[in-house]
Formats: structure tokens, sequence, C-alpha cells
């Protein structure tokens, strides 16, 4: 089976065309996709299908003709993936699956509409954010508030007064279960400058990745709220690189670098044994859509 590998700001995937949807995709066969040692290594996996062969998203089948299947590294589903969007519309140039232009995609959060030349940045209309009101959570030993801010997928988006560069996200985040029955993202966000922050990002079923895009757009939500200012743009610095995010009153945008880097196959092998190790052990899922 062939693969393809990019990244949106870091945020990096393993790409795999299916369009007839003949691949069953267990959580196993993911995580040895994902494994940064004995697999490919990516912090998702995007499977490309016919958005009519997909029973879950085949009403949407009018509006998009591809549908990104999304998984995060530990094998669990989430509805919306921000940078994977982008990189999956970059790869429907490549591949001439589709036109440079504009375009729908979809997606277990809706349709994406995304923009993109031959070459450049990649815009996506994330839509609408909905805040749900405040939360909190701990990391390494210190508690911060956040607004909780759903993006299709779950996010906690918090304004710290520590600086994101000394933190230490090398384990889950403590955060409420009754908010987040399906666990959460997690950003961490210092104003830098006029309209622009640093963001650090633990990911619901991938851990610290080096960016974020739908946890970029809670992040401009967060820092657009604390300045009293809902629309504008913002430039999200992140481990990765930097995006920009604009806010409508309506929409919102996702725009930023998305490249593929490398093709390729994989040895019947790693998908066989469902683990890299050999390992069988399946993860549980991160989300329940
Ligand atoms: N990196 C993604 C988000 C991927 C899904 C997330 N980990 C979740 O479980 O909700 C992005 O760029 O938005």
């Amino acid at each position: 089976m062939r693969f393809v590998k990019g990244h949106g700001t870091e945020n990096d995937f393993v790409i795999l065309p299916d369009p007839d949807a003949r691949l069953e995709l267990t959580p196993a066969k993911v995580a040895a996709l994902c494994d940064r040692r004995a697999g490919i290594g990516a912090d998702g996996v995007l499977r490309v299908v016919r958005t009519e062969r997909c029973a879950e998203v085949a009403d949407l089948a009018g509006a998009a003709e591809w549908f990104m299947d999304y998984r995060n590294a530990d094998g669990g589903i989430a509805e919306m993936c921000g940078n994977g969007v982008r990189v999956f519309a970059r790869y429907l140039v490549d591949a001439g699956l589709a036109a440079a232009g504009e375009f729908g995609i979809a997606t277990r959060g809706g349709i994406k509409r995304v923009r993109l030349g031959g070459t450049g940045d990649v815009t996506v209309d994330m839509g609408r954010p909905r805040i749900l009101g405040e939360s909190r959570t701990t990391v390494a030993g210190r508690t911060y508030d956040g607004l909780n801010v759903n993006m299709g997928n779950p996010h906690l988006a918090c304004l710290i007064d520590d600086p994101v560069a000394g933190l230490d996200l090398g384990r889950e985040p403590e955060f409420d279960r009754e908010v987040y029955p399906h666990g959460v993202n997690v950003e961490l966000i210092n104003v830098v400058g006029d309209h622009a922050v640093a963001m650090r990002v633990h990911e619901r079923g991938s851990g610290e990745t080096r960016s974020c895009g739908t946890g970029a757009v809670a992040t401009a939500v967060a820092a657009a709220r604390a300045a009293g200012e809902p629309t504008g743009a913002w430039q999200v610095r992140v481990l990765g690189g930097s995006v920009t995010v604009t806010l409508d009153a309506d929409t919102s945008y996702l725009s930023g670098p998305a490249v593929l880097v490398a093709s390729g196959v994989i040895e019947p092998g790693l998908l066989e044994s469902g683990s890299a190790h050999g390992n069988p052990a399946v993860p549980a899922f991160s989300a329940t859509p």
C-alpha cells in the first residue's frame, strides 16, 4: 500500500489513499503507522476516501468528492483537524484529484472549504467557533483557567502568565471530565505582540505536537476575547512555525503552509501485525464522535 507524508507547520501526517474504502483502518494499524521509531511516524493519519463510499458521511457527497478520515496517533477518531485538512487539500491537488482554487472537503465536522494555489499557503474556512464557557487545567502542578472552545473538536484555550517556552507538556494535562467526556486538546498561550500569540498544545490522542490548526483558532478566539475584539487577524506562533487566524463575525479562517515531503510503500507486515513491534495491543479511542 502506498503512502504520502506531509505536514502543516510540523503537525505531521501519514496520508493513505483509499478511494474505494477498502482499507480496514484499526486503531492498532494507525498506532503502528504513527510510531516514530518502528513505523513511519506522525501525529495522525489522513485516509483519503471518496465521500460517497463512507456511510458516516455519504450525505455530504454532493458538496465534497473527498472525505478526510482523520485519526490521532493513538488510533482514536477525531472530528476535525485544521492542519490535516490543509495538508489533505495539498495532497488532492498534487495527486490530480482536485484542481487548485477553492473546493470542499468532507470531514466529521462537516464540509470545510479550502483555497490554494499551485504552491504556497493553504487557507481553510474553519466555521464559527463555539464558545461553551470556561474550564481549567492543571499542567505540571500549575492550574490555569481557560476558554472552552469547540471547533468541531474540543479545546481548552488558556492565556497564561508563565512563558509557554518553559512548560513541561510531557504528560497529559488534567482536565474536568464532566466538561470534556471525550477528552480535550489543551492550548497554553502567551500574548507576544500586537495580535500575535505564542501557543503550545497538548493534543488529545497525540500528545504534545508542534502545531494544531483547530487549536490555533481556539487560541485566537481566547486572545480576541481577552482583547475585547471579537473580529480581526491573529498570528499564532507554534513550535513548528506560524499560522494566521482571521476571525469574522460569522466564521474563522486558518492559513499557513502545507507541504508534502515524501512518498513510498508500506511493507504489508506493518499493517498485518497491527503494530510495528508485533504487539497487537489496541489503544483506546481518543474520542467517540
Ligand atoms: N492537529 C489537529 C487536531 C487533531 C485532532 C485532535 N487531536 C483531537 O483529538 O481533537 C489540528 O490541526 O487541528
